[in-house]
């Protein structure tokens, strides 16, 4: 091959991607830079070869809400373009950022819904930096060929952490009191101030979180009871009840841990509040949209509930400065703020240091291993399929990374396009109606790799190419 092929080829996946009937179709082809790489590195005799099929300085990555530096520093490493920024982007600048980017970065206030994903042309792939994905279409960007990945459990700990530091806050009214100390009154009451030993503690959705809180509360003396939709083991002497009702009239304290899907909206809302014990408290550190706080405001004024901690909130502001908590945001919050014993925190479950440069560090390798070998594990909304990264000293091979509906016949039609050539090896499989295969094929010049490419690219089932060379 030489530079000017390179070149032509480059050109003509341009034109693909340019002027292809799905304007998705992503495809990569390496440039000079690279290439000229390449003799050096094949030296290294058996080393993993980076599949790296393009200049990564052509990779353009826009990571919002102060995604923490060890990821920026990963997508620097591997050469991409870095566009970082502190806050969430107001829609319209989203929408003008996002057109040809082809990864974004973001954590929960971030919205990546189809009118705004519409517009990303060349989005291969979204890191959610987090463990919540519910800010994110995520049927409509499989639909487009598009991986989200997340970070399922790396702020769990500082999630339950904070809850058991809430639990002995409310049982004390201890915001109460500090608030009273800062305005210069001496407040020494003992009055429904509790202990937490011999206390139970209700925990709704036992995953990742709510586990975590029930081995540290344990610890503490507490009962443990919880309320799942599946059957989930048990960790210590903790008990699983068979409803939400039950759960409710037997705990001093509920903390929910559930994620935001049709079935957890409001999911705490006037009857739940009714079945409570009287004078418990709740706790809220999973999305704003589980509990109805107007029917939680109503609770607290009649003392049914004797306090509560809010995390999340149905609208939270897109950066953080003064004023933007307010009865503009959501109507009841004069309302809210007023009440005493409640506690309320901006969303700060998961922000510790340790949480977030582990998550850094995940969720920027998850990506960079799709960008650079469409290893798709661990993906939230996707296929997950993977093969070994190619060697050095595999010369002319191309790694074809083919997102197609997930359809009868489709296979048949690509081995068909693929039988011409030395399949190395090939591995596929499907989600719903997203399908993804993985295939390395070996000897081919590049009038072969032209040829996969403009074929597959005329396939039907077709949503997006990448080849890896
Ligand atoms: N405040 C924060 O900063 C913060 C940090 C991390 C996560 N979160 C939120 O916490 C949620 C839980 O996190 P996780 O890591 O424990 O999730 P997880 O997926 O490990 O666990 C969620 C559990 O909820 C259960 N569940 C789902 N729907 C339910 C329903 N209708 N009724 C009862 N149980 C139900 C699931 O079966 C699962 O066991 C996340 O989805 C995220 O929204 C908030
Ligand atoms: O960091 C964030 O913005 C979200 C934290 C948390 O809600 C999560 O889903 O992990």
């Amino acid at each position: 091959m030489n530079s000017q092929d390179i070149n032509n080829l480059q050109n003509a996946f341009q034109y693909n991607v340019n002027l292809g009937s799905s304007p998705n179709a992503v495809s990569t082809s390496p440039t000079q830079s690279f290439m000229n790489t390449l003799p050096r590195r094949l030296s290294l005799s058996k080393q993993q070869k980076v599949l790296k099929p393009f200049s990564t300085g052509d990779i353009k990555i826009l990571l919002l809400e102060n995604v923490n530096q060890t990821a920026i520093a990963n997508f620097k490493e591997q050469g991409y373009q870095v566009d970082f920024h502190k806050g969430s982007l107001p829609e319209d600048e989203l929408i003008e950022k996002i057109k040809d980017v082809h990864a974004i970065g973001i954590r929960s206030k971030t919205k990546l819904t189809e009118k705004v994903l519409k517009h990303a042309k060349n989005l291969v792939v979204i890191g959610c930096f987090c463990i919540g994905t519910n800010q994110v279409d995520l049927e409509y960007a499989a639909k487009r060929g598009i991986a989200v990945f997340n970070s399922p459990f790396s702020n769990s700990r500082s999630v339950a952490e904070l809850v058991i530091a809430e639990i002995i806050s409310l049982a004390r009214q201890v915001g109460d009191r500090s608030i009273e100390l800062h305005t210069g009154t001496w407040n020494k009451v003992s009055n429904r101030c509790w202990e937490v030993r011999g206390k139970t503690l209700g925990i709704i959705g036992y995953g990742h979180i709510g586990s975590q809180l029930s081995v540290l509360a344990e610890a503490m003396g507490l009962h443990v009871i919880y309320y799942d939709i599946v059957t989930i083991m048990a960790l210590g002497t903790a008990k699983q009840v068979p409803t939400l009702d039950e759960l409710l009239s037997r705990s001093d304290f509920v903390s929910l841990h559930v994620p935001e899907t049709p079935e957890t909206k409001n999911m705490i809302s006037a009857p739940q509040f009714a079945s409570m014990k009287d004078g418990a408290y709740l706790i809220n550190a999973s999305r704003g949209t589980v509990v109805d706080i107007p029917s939680l405001i109503m609770a607290m004024k009649a003392k049914k509930i004797a306090g509560a901690a809010l995390d999340v909130y149905p609208s939270e502001p897109g950066k953080n400065g003064a004023g933007l908590f307010a009865d503009s945001l959501n109507s009841w919050t004069s309302d809210l703020v007023s009440l005493p014993n409640v506690i309320l925190t901006p969303h700060i479950g998961g922000s510790t240091e340790e949480a977030q440069s582990a998550i850094g560090v995940e969720v920027s390798h998850a990506l960079s291993k799709y960008i650079n070998e469409g290893a798709s594990v661990g993906a939230v909304n996707f296929p997950e399929v993977s093969l070994k990264a190619l060697d050095y000293d595999q010369e002319n091979t191309v790694r074809v990374l083919y997102i197609h509906k997930n359809v009868p016949g489709v296979l048949k039609t690509v081995n068909n396009i693929l039988s011409d050539h030395n399949i190395e090896k090939q591995y596929s499989d499907s989600r719903g109606d997203i399908a993804y295969l993985m295939a390395d094929i070996s000897s081919v010049n590049q009038s072969d790799i032209k040829d996969i490419y403009e074929q597959l690219n005329n396939t039907e089932a077709k949503i997006s190419i990448r080849l890896l060379y």
